[in-house]
């Protein structure tokens, strides 16, 4: 698939909830097709509200966010609105077991999926098939349930739903925090592997910096709401100007660092 541009562009975004301090204050940036960009920073930095505000779920207090080109500040309004949406960009949770229907197996949750880009009914197997393997998962877990699955099978079947459609743009928010790192990593593969293959841009909230390292192109940094500072992966690990990201990448885990041992 060759996708060209920018697919997603936020700017000026403020989001205040309530008569609160904003959660959001004065954000832009914008993502291009192919690319992964990182947003990061500490837990109420507003990373969660950037993507609750691109996918749809909240609504913007000021600002502009576009998709594809069409502007998407605004919740959608029906059914068919948000179906159409949902064709140019889905959301990877935290926890799959929020959104995955615990009595859909496998194969059913990822054909509803298939079936919002509509297209001959008949060729739906296949594709459903496609996607199993697109993420590593077999025939044989088509016919489980979320609760027969592990916390990684259940977040490929999340990334297999989210592709299904052939989004622009996904929004991954907090996507592998809750795997342990050797499941992590495979993830974290499978996903690099999914975008070379389809162009897929990732907009990847995460509080984890090594993971940044290993999934994204670019970086932005958050504190309290506001961009503290933006720049490539390269850039930002290698030479962060801000005090406030030296601070957060010294309480990373570098290349080769062990956990403390006890006793
Ligand atoms: N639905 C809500 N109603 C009121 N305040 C909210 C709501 N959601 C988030 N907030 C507030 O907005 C601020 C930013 O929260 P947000 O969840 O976007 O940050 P975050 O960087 O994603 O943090 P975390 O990593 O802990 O999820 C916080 O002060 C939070 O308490």
């Amino acid at each position: 698939m060759n996708r060209i541009g920018e697919v997603l562009t936020v700017g000026h975004l403020v989001k205040a909830y309530g008569d609160r301090a904003p959660a959001v204050d004065d954000v832009s940036f914008s993502l291009s097709a192919g690319k992964t960009l990182a947003l990061v920073g500490e837990s109420g930095a507003g990373k969660s509200t950037i993507g609750a505000v691109v996918t749809g779920t909240v609504a913007a207090t000021s600002g502009t966010v576009g998709v594809c080109g069409e502007d998407r500040s605004r919740p959608a309004r029906s059914a068919r609105e948000r179906r159409r949406r949902g064709l140019q960009l889905q959301l990877v949770p935290q926890d799959p077991y929020t959104t995955l229907d615990p009595t859909q197996t496998v194969g059913d949750a990822i054909a509803e999926a298939v079936s919002l880009r509509g297209g001959a009914r008949n060729g739906r197997a296949a594709r459903v098939a496609d996607l199993l393997a697109m993420v590593g998962l077999s025939d044989a877990h088509r016919e489980l349930r979320p609760r027969s699955l592990s916390g990684g099978q259940r977040q490929r079947v999340a990334i297999a739903r989210a592709l299904a459609p052939e989004p622009e743009v996904i929004v991954l928010d907090e996507a592998v925090s809750a795997l342990d790192v050797s499941v992590q990593a495979q993830v974290i593969n499978l996903l690099n592997r999914i975008q070379r293959e389809t162009g897929t841009a990732y907009l990847f909230i995460t509080h984890d910096l090594a993971v940044v390292r290993q999934i994204a192109d670019d970086v932005m940094v958050l504190r309290a709401g506001r961009i503290e500072e933006t720049g490539s992966v390269d850039s930002i690990f290698g030479r962060p100007r801000s005090s406030y990201t030296r601070a957060l990448l010294d309480a990373t885990p570098r290349p080769g660092w062990q956990p403390a041992q006890s006793g």
